[in-house]
Parts: C-alpha cells; sequence; structure tokens
C-alpha cells in the first residue's frame, strides 16, 4: 500500500505563445488504499496530471512523491501502473491475451511461477482461464479492459492510474468493470486514482473526489461531503448534470444546464481571476457585485485541507446567498 502525492505540479505543452499550461500547480493526495476519483471535463488536465506521474508528460515544475519520496524513473515504471481508456492500443493484436499478461510478470519469476501468476491474474480479473489463447480481437471491450487491467497487475504495482478506463464501453458492461475496480482495491489493497469525465462513474468508486477545471484541482474532499455539500460552483454543476442514483450511468446533460453548454475556457488564453467565473452561475454573470471573481485567483494552491474549493465564496452557501441577491 502506498501514497501518491502530487506537489504543485505544473505540465506545459510548446514554448511561446502557442504553450499550454495543461497542469497548473496541482497539489494532490491518494492516501494508501484509496480510491480518488479525479473528475472534470475533457481538456481540463486529467490525463496530463496521470501521465507525468508515469513519465509520459512533461513536468514544468512540482513533484511527484511515493510515500514521500521523489519518484525516479526506474521506481515509478513499475510501481505505478497506467490503464487507458482504449485497451486495444494497449494490447498487440498478433499476441493472444495469456501471452500479453504474461509478458507483463517480472522476469524473476520462473516458468512455472509464471504459469501459476497467470492462472491468479486471469481469476482476479473475472476472466475464464480458457480465454487465455484468444487473440484481443475475440473479445469484448468490457474483456478487454480485464485484460489491460490484469496486465497492469501482473507487474505488481501498488498504485494505479485508470483513466477513462469505462468511458468506451456499452453501459450495460461498465457497472460490472466498476465493481472490479473496487474489488481489485479492496483485495489487493491498492491505491487508485481514477479518471473520468462522468461524476456517476465517479462517485460510484471513489473514497475521495477531486474536480478539476482548467488545469487546477478546484474542489477535493472526503467523496460524501464532496457529494452532498460541494462547495465550489463548478462542481455543483456537474452535479446538476450528473444522472441521478440508480438511473444509468450514460452521460446526459439536461438541456436547461447553460454553464456546460458552453464551452470551457481555452487553456491558451486563461481567464483572469476564477477560471470558472464567466460561465459560473453563481459569480458576477448573475451577481454583478461579485467583481473579486474577475479580478482575484481564488487558487487554494498547495493547500492540503481535507475539503478544500478554491471559490471566493466557498465558506457560504452559495445558493442561499444567490437567492437574497438583488
Ligand atoms: N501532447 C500534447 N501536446 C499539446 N497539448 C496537449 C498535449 N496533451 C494534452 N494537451 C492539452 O492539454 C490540455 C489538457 O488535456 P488532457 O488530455 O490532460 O485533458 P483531460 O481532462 O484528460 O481531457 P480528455 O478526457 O479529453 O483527455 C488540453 O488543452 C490538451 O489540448
Amino acid at each position: 500500500m502506498r501514497e501518491l502525492e502530487f506537489r504543485d505540479l505544473t505540465v506545459r505543452f510548446g514554448t511561446g505563445p502557442a504553450a499550454v499550461t495543461a497542469v497548473d500547480g496541482v497539489s494532490l493526495k491518494v492516501p494508501a488504499g484509496s480510491i480518488v476519483g479525479l473528475v472534470g471535463e475533457s481538456g481540463s488536465g486529467k490525463s496530463t496530471l496521470a501521465k507525468a506521474a508515469v513519465g509520459l508528460a512533461p513536468m514544468a515544475g512540482g513533484q511527484v512523491l511515493l510515500d514521500g519520496a521523489v519518484l525516479d524513473r526506474s521506481r515509478t515504471r513499475r510501481k505505478l501502473q497506467m490503464v487507458f481508456q482504449d485497451p486495444y492500443s494497449s494490447l498487440d493484436p498478433r499476441m493472444t491475451i495469456g501471452d500479453s499478461i504474461a509478458e507483463a510478470i517480472p522476469e524473476r519469476r520462473s516458468r512455472k511461477e509464471r504459469r501459476a501468476e497467470l492462472a491468479r491474474l486471469l481469476e482476479l480479473v473475472d476472466l475464464d482461464p480458457a480465454r487465455a489463447s484468444s487473440l484481443p480481437s475475440g473479445l469484448s471491450g468490457g474483456q478487454r479492459q480485464r485484460v489491460a487491467l490484469a496486465r497492469a497487475l501482473a507487474a505488481e504495482p501498488e498504485v494505479i492510474l485508470a483513466d477513462e478506463i469505462t468511458s468506451a464501453l456499452d453501459v450495460s458492461v461498465q457497472g460490472a468493470v466498476l465493481n472490479l475496480v473496487r474489488d481489485l482495491q479492496r483485495r489487493l489493497g491498492l491505491s487508485i486514482l481514477f479518471i473520468s469525465h462522468n461524476l456517476a462513474v465517479v462517485r460510484y468508486v471513489s473514497d475521495i473526489i477531486a474536480v478539476m477545471y482548467l488545469g487546477r484541482i478546484v474542489e477535493a474532499g472526503p467523496a460524501s461531503d464532496v457529494l452532498n455539500a460541494p462547495r465550489h460552483p463548478y462542481t455543483r454543476t456537474l452535479l446538476d448534470a450528473a444522472p441521478r442514483i440508480g438511473t444509468s450511468l450514460d452521460d446526459a446533460v439536461p438541456a436547461d444546464n447553460a454553464a456546460l453548454d458552453q464551452d470551457p475556457p481555452s487553456p491558451h488564453e486563461p481567464p483572469p481571476g476564477c477560471a470558472f467565473h464567466r460561465r459560473c452561475p453563481y459569480g458576477p454573470l448573475i451577481l454583478p457585485s461579485r467583481t473579486i471573481c474577475a479580478d482575484e485567483d481564488p487558487h487554494t494552491g498547495a493547500q492540503m485541507r481535507p475539503h478544500r474549493a478554491a471559490c471566493h465564496f466557498a465558506g457560504q452557501d452559495i445558493l442561499a446567498t444567490h437567492l437574497e441577491a438583488p
């Protein structure tokens, strides 16, 4: 069981006027043995944050730590495993899935141990051992994602970074894969960063929820606190748009959700003040007196409070303040 920590992490792509700050001073902990759900719209920087941890995105500042020690490349490789949305891209189409998984088992294992380990991994992800001789093309999307998980687990990781791993799946199999993620976390004591743009998916698996907007964490805290008492208007907007519990996990953004109908601002030209102020249903759009939102950056910086939110009005009941406005 390991704790993963992002400390003031910044990732920038390109240089000069074309530069994009995809991740902007993010501090976030994935406590040992817990699942942290990272949610936010497309382009908010979720994938880039995870990729920085495994050396697939260029860090311009900050650190990634495992149990308080800065990660170096060789330690990173095995201890952190990333699983992607499209397992097709990570599986060799000509290799049987058994070989694909076995290939990721550490070389120090004997042949016999590897065979036993392959059987154990298939069992862990609920795949019929007879499937070992299939090619990826012979499997369903859900089965392929189970293979991708088994392959990641073969490397004996302590942290899994799961990036939109259910997003390409039929709604009917998403739930089963989410249950598997929870089950694997419990059985193996893994720490998991679970990324999805879909709050209904994130709420299903997470102990802690972090909400990302334009390269920053705008709210983070225990899942029940964030879901039941969101402190940031953006989180509230996402919650309003998320399908209700008990309904399908499919994406459904109600037509009256004005804030999310607009495109998010471009990371090339982040707005001044709070990056959400032009879309915020509780900001100067509606309440002209709230000029601070357009003028001052509410960034929480490296704060690690249990439930933090980067909003000037986070300490108040945002909606109540809205109703008493002129
Ligand atoms: N290799 C790259 N080169 C240049 N810009 C990039 C690169 N990768 C990501 N970006 C930019 O960084 C920003 C964050 O992208 P990222 O993919 O991390 O967002 P995301 O929240 O994971 O969204 P999605 O779910 O669509 O992947 C976007 O503006 C994106 O265009």
